[in-house]
């Protein structure tokens, strides 16, 4: 066998192998897309993983090559339809038991409904959302059916709505841009504001919520950017009875409560902005009667910007999904900020992608994290680092922290990059 779409296929049907007898023995559906199959099913065997890693990768390679070079020239998929999904609350007005006409649906939802033909015949074939079964007559598939009833989804959804206009406009950014400012990028032209992601979401307390919700969706939505990956890959249990973790930039709690979970000796405290942390209070309140626990798994809540001077002592400072919202230069102020509290021995962890070296993972993983790139890049003028460059920007904070240890739990999308304070607060005053 020597072509390589043969050696493609072959791999595709060896792992589908695998995959189809995993699916048999668990959930025979989860593979399906019937609008009353399971929504998401979660493979919990390393081989299934890593089959369907393989699948997908080489599906996705066997397509490129089937459809011949040129075809990769087209951008992926264009965002209008499911922009328009979101704002005009389709699926909502799809009842679930049965169709609705292109008309009815159109009164229902105020879109017009040539246009909402087109909308939704986009959808079907490139979202799987809806189906058309009789001319004319829209139904629910098993992913509209999820957005019209899961607000989480719904977040999600209304999240790309409110980020798709950052794509369209970063290429004028860098154009009209020279600096790396997060208030300079794709995101505030779309805007129309001088403000960056986070002043933006700051002054508008819904767009705000929102925005944690559908950061709680991201990670469900995809299961390699689950924080159970930073809940089991990380030696939490070894921390001894009594010690403090700082989960910065933590929005309303959702990482921090697993962690907690992992050690009920340690405290969690979980730090944001205070909107947020409003935000977070209020949910915590309404689950359980108390901002300090939530079935069992105790964290606190405080308002703390982390461009500010930490104020916790703290064995362990989490970052997840946070530095690379911003360019280089903020990313040291916000290490900077952190060595007035700093105690030795005192660990950072960050769980974030780490920038992989171009074509050396597989390509479904490397194309996630060229993506995250890239969105990056569009909304807050940053970027995902490699080992050697984060090394590099901990030592321009100070050359207090020590090196850089990094690993990635299997099927993680993030890493986790754990650097220990090793110099004192003294030693450390002239090089702040
Ligand atoms: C991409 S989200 C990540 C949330 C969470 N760590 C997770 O993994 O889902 C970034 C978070 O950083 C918070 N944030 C942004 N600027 C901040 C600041 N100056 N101080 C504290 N938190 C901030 C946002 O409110 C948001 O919750």
């Amino acid at each position: 066998m020597n072509s390589d779409i043969l050696r493609l296929a072959k791999t595709i049907s060896q792992s589908t192998q695998v995959l189809d007898q995993y699916a048999e023995a668990n959930e025979p559906r989860m593979f399906s897309l019937d609008a009353d199959a399971p929504a998401r099913v979660p493979i919990n065997s390393k081989e299934a993983d890593s089959a369907k890693m393989i699948a997908i990768s080489s599906c996705m390679e066997l397509i490129d090559r089937l459809q011949g070079p040129m075809s990769c020239l087209q951008p992926l998929w264009n965002g209008t339809s499911l922009q328009a999904i979101s704002r005009f609350n389709i699926a909502s007005h799809v009842p679930l038991d049965r169709e609705i006409s292109y008309q009815d649906l159109s009164q229902a939802c105020g879109l017009h409904a040539s246009k909402l033909k087109q909308v939704i015949r986009f959808a079907i074939v490139h979202h799987e959302l809806f189906r058309e079964d009789r001319k004319g007559y829209v139904s629910h598939s098993s992913n509209s059916r999820v957005l019209a009833q899961d607000a989480a989804t719904q977040a999600g959804v209304d999240h790309f709505d409110e980020f798709y206009g950052s794509f369209v406009h970063a290429v004028d950014a860098m154009e009209q841009y020279e600096g790396h400012e997060p208030s300079q990028t794709g995101f505030s032209l779309s805007k129309n504001t001088n403000e960056s992601l986070f002043e933006y979401l700051g002054a508008r307390p819904e767009k705000s919520k929102k925005f944690a919700d559908a950061m709680k969706y991201h990670q469900s939505a995809v299961p390699e950017c689950s924080p159970e990956f930073l809940a089991s890959g990380y030696p939490w249990k070894s921390l001894p009875p009594g010690a403090t973790v700082v989960d910065m930039g933590g929005s309303v709690g959702h990482v921090g409560r697993l962690i907690a979970s992992t050690n009920p000796k340690i405290q969690v405290i979980v730090q944001d902005l205070p909107e947020v942390i409003e935000n977070a209070e209020a949910k915590a309140l309404q689950t359980n009667g108390t901002t300090n626990g939530h079935s069992g798994m105790p964290v606190k809540f405080q308002a703390h910007d982390f461009f500010h001077p930490q104020t916790l002592q703290a064995d362990v400072y989490i970052f997840r999904w946070i530095m690379h919202d911003w360019p280089d230069h903020y990313v040291v102020r916000i290490l900077k900020q952190l060595i007035p509290s700093l105690k030795a021995g005192a660990k950072v962890v960050l769980n974030e992608s780490i920038c992989p070296e171009s074509r050396s993972l597989p390509l479904s993983v490397e194309r996630y994290i060229r993506w995250m790139d890239i969105m990056m890049l569009s909304i807050n003028n940053a970027r995902l680092r490699d080992e050697e460059e984060w090394h590099d920007l901990f030592q321009e904070a100070s050359h207090g922290f020590g090196p850089v240890r990094c690993w990635t739990p299997q099927g993680s999308a993030l890493a986790i990059i754990e650097v220990e304070w090793q110099g004192d607060n003294l030693n450390v005053k002239s090089v702040i």
